[in-house]
């Protein structure tokens, strides 16, 4: 007898299941758990209270990233810089001392291979299509986007791991976000996740994995599926995935960590039977038409907030519910936007492009491509550039972005989290505008008081260059060409 139609994500779940318990959940292997130094440090504590050791150390990696300054990490005379923040190194600390300690591989603060846990993971080959892979962080979806069950957990929950190599979870919904046609030109990955949460909400996805499926998705390459996938927490879901394809093999293959020999032949031929089957069935399906996405931009306090940058910000009156209503008046107030003002009136100060949303190679080159013999208004106050690796820093090296983010006024910095969230040195100060490449836009994220807009990477490089928010499509053909 044929088995049941299932899903990509439904195949995940199943082969991880250790024990159905009792009261619904499941026991479920994990197979990669990502560990950096915010949500570390109690675990690894309570680890050495009860005399545990980490089950698992061959399938942890630890390496920081929040805390981390991303100016200059060693001095002239090669010692390393000291950690201002109390707080920031003390956890890194702890970092250092409880890898090795457990005997886990750590990926040093000035190591060439450093960078934002998200970025390092698939970039190693430690994340691979089919596995489960956890962190103590909400951005882990990201993972999904090699064809990975991929999720944030809590504190707890990494203690868990750690002791364990398990997790008992109640398996989620699915849900299909099917996207159809094809995005047009100067519309990105990014413009597309924003627009999905625009569409579905931040509640959205609560309770369900999503799985983004459409041609656009095959078409894609494998790091806008992580910019994509990335996202899925902002739109409530608990992961979100997309089938792993040749695309995704040609990226891991040779990768420090991906299997190797016999053992690679052997996972990519499972890998390839992971595909949500003919005539699964979802508990929630979406359709997006991506001829209706455009460069995509958010105006309030919450990355369901967008609009495209053709647009206006909303009048709260133009929602229909109340509770609506009252969100959209104090995102304006905390924004200091009046509504039914143009979007591409909006002047900004402050340009990021980072995070583990967009701080990949191809990032840069579509940041770089705008930049290229331009230069930032002068209005732009503080314009930064934060590879999310180090490796991707070295490969803009090689090819010379960093050149050209430097000619444009741009600041080049080191690996890290950076001004994604105000956890360390970079911060945007009170009552001043961000374009920003990262994902939250809540209240205080990039510092107290900071007003952020979320952005593509080529259109944050098309703010710094008018010092406004601006449609990149719309800029006119560079001349310069230094490359
Ligand atoms: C600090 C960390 C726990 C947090 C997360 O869980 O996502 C951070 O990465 C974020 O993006 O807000
Ligand atoms: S870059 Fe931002 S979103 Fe990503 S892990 Fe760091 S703080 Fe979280």
């Amino acid at each position: 007898m044929a088995s049941k139609p299932r899903t990509l994500y439904e195949k995940i779940w199943d082969s991880h299941v250790v024990e159905r318990l009792d009261d619904g959940t499941c026991l479920i292997y994990i197979d990669r758990h990502l560990v950096h130094e915010v949500t570390s440090p109690q675990a690894f504590e309570a680890l050495r209270l009860a005399g545990r050791r980490v089950r698992r150390p061959d399938l942890t990696l630890a390496v920081p990233d929040h805390n981390l300054p991303t100016t200059a990490r060693v001095a002239a005379d090669g010692s390393r810089l000291p950690i201002e923040d109390a707080q920031s190194a003390a956890q890194l600390a702890a970092l250092e001392r409880n890898a090795p300690s457990f005997g886990i591989d750590y990926i040093d603060a000035v190591a060439p291979e450093q960078g934002i846990v998200h970025v390092v993971g698939p970039e190693q080959g430690f994340s691979l299509p089919g596995a489960t892979i956890v962190c103590g962080d909400s951005h882990t979806a990201a993972h999904g986007g090699v064809g990975a069950l991929a999720f944030g957990i809590g504190t707890s929950e990494v203690e868990h791991v750690l002791a364990t190599q398990t997790l008992q979870l109640r398996q989620s919904k699915s849900m299909e976000v099917r996207v159809e046609g094809t995005l047009g030109p100067g519309v990105t990955p990014k413009d597309l996740i924003l627009h999905i949460i625009g569409v579905i909400g931040t509640a959205g996805g609560t309770g369900h994995v999503i799985e983004y499926r459409g041609r656009v998705f095959e078409e894609m390459s494998v790091e806008g599926r992580l910019t994509v996938c990335n996202m899925s927490i902002e739109g409530g879901a608990r992961a979100g995935l997309i089938a792993p394809d040749d695309k995704v093999f040609a990226y891991l293959e040779g990768k420090p960590y991906a299997p190797k020999g016999q053992d690679w032949n052997r996972a990519v031929k499972w890998w390839r039977s992971l595909a949500t089957d003919e005539g699964a069935t979802f508990d929630k399906s979406i359709v997006i038409d991506a001829a209706d996405v455009e460069p995509t931009v958010s105006w309030g306090t919450s990355p369901e907030d967008v609009v495209p940058v053709g647009g206006r910000v909303p009048s709260p009156d133009s929602f229909a519910d109340p509770s609506k209503q009252e969100a959209a008046r104090k995102s304006l107030d905390y924004m200091g936007l009046a509504p039914e003002t143009l979007i591409e009136d909006i002047a900004v100060e402050n340009i990021f492009i980072g995070s583990c949303t967009n701080s990949r190679i191809e990032d840069l080159r579509a940041a770089a491509e705008v930049l290229n013999g331009r230069t930032k208004a002068p209005s732009v106050r503080w314009a930064i550039v934060v590879p999310g690796s180090g490796l991707v820093k070295r490969q803009a090296e090689a090819e010379g972005l960093d050149r050209i983010f430097t000619n444009a006024g741009f600041e080049w910095r080191e690996p890290g989290c950076s001004a994604c969230l105000a956890m360390n040195p970079d911060k945007v100060p009170p009552g001043e505008r961000c374009a920003s490449t990262s994902n939250r836009n809540f209240v205080g994220r990039q510092g107290p008081g900071a007003r952020t807009h979320l952005v593509s990477p080529a259109m944050a490089a098309a703010a710094a260059v008018t010092g406004r928010l601006t449609d990149v499509r719309k800029l006119p053909p560079c001349q310069a060409d230094d490359g």
